[in-house]
């Protein structure tokens, strides 16, 4: 039943940053712009709408207007996780079977926010959303943003359904992700959410990761990931390490996305800033991220030649 499910969709997603005009305004040419970007990268695949795609910010119309832009341009060629997640039961359904519609491959959802939910509710709030279509679903688990932390019970009770395909980890425990692989059991993906320890994750027992700073370096990641399949430890340490600057570097901004969004920009795709609340970059930070640019872009040059 789920025994092909790990060969096939584990690796490595970019969270897909969303992309705006310079009013503000969801621009499809330019969200398709940006999934043409990842083709030809080695990613498996992109997770549409998260926490970086910013979807919570979004409306349930805006949200359908990126994924259809993305589906129209990389269907076939990428493998499309689409986050669903709202606030209301009612509209994450909505979002889900939008999904499904427009021939994404996968859902996925954080708990509803804000209202300190039990478990119960939860678990009932994804369970509408795994009712409402034949899509697989992976739960995304980011108690550090939620509060809702995802106990094993709970994973337990839903791995059991052949449509609970996985969950993507964002919580930094490397314990908890192995228990959450344990308890899954065979056919169970777990995706590494904190790209800060992307190795330690996978060598816990992830599948592969899914995270926002690899939409600006996707080819480390893959290269990452490809060191630690071939067992090359020592190597894939020094990469993490150096991947590491880069995001100590990215995290000292007003906000992450903006400067992995301003990074976009320097590397040719247009995706304007982040929406508010979330700070963009000020004319200031632009020769420093300009200087990040340019180390970024020698590694990738290093990690892709020979080596
Ligand atoms: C809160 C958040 O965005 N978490 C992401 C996914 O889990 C990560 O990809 C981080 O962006 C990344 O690890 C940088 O801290
Ligand atoms: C980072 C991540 O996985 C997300 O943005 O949803």
């Amino acid at each position: 039943m789920k025994s092909d499910i790990v060969s096939r969709y584990q690796g490595i997603y970019i969270a897909m940053y969303s992309a705006y005009d310079e009013a503000g305004n969801v621009d499809q040419e330019r969200v398709k712009k940006l999934a043409r970007y990842y083709v030809g990268k080695g990613v498996k695949g992109l997770y549409v709408g998260g926490s970086s795609g910013e979807g919570i910010l979004q409306n349930a119309e805006e949200r359908k207007q990126v994924l259809e832009a993305v589906m129209e341009e990389v269907q076939g060629e990428l493998t499309i996780i689409v986050h669903v997640g709202a606030n209301s039961t009612r509209e994450s359904v909505e979002l889900a079977k939008h999904a499904e519609t427009v021939g994404a491959d996968v859902i996925s959802a954080v708990p509803s926010i804000y209202y300190r939910l039990p478990e119960a509710a939860v678990e009932n709030h994804w369970q509408h959303m795994i009712d409402s279509t034949n899509l697989p679903f992976i739960i995304y688990n980011i108690p550090q943003t939620t509060g809702f932390t995802l106990s094993t019970g709970l994973l337990a009770k839903l791995a059991k359904q052949d449509k609970v395909i996985g969950v993507k980890m964002s919580g930094e425990s490397t314990f908890e992700l192995q228990q959450y692989k344990e308890t899954g059991g065979e056919g169970f993906l777990v995706f590494n959410g904190p790209d800060e320890q992307f190795l330690a994750g996978r060598i816990m027992g992830a599948d592969g990761g899914i995270g926002g700073t690899y939409g600006v370096m996707p080819e480390l990641f893959v290269q990452l990931n490809r060191l630690f399949m071939d067992n090359r430890i020592e190597e894939a340490q020094t990469l993490q390490t150096k991947v590491n600057g880069f995001i100590k570097r990215l995290l000292s901004y007003p906000s992450l996305y903006g400067a992995c969004k301003y990074i976009l920009n320097l590397q040719g795709v247009a995706t304007g800033a982040p929406r508010l609340p979330l700070l963009p970059v000020r004319p200031e930070h632009h020769a420093s991220l300009a200087e990040l640019n340019k180390d970024i872009e020698a590694a990738i040059a290093q990690y892709t030649n020979g080596e």
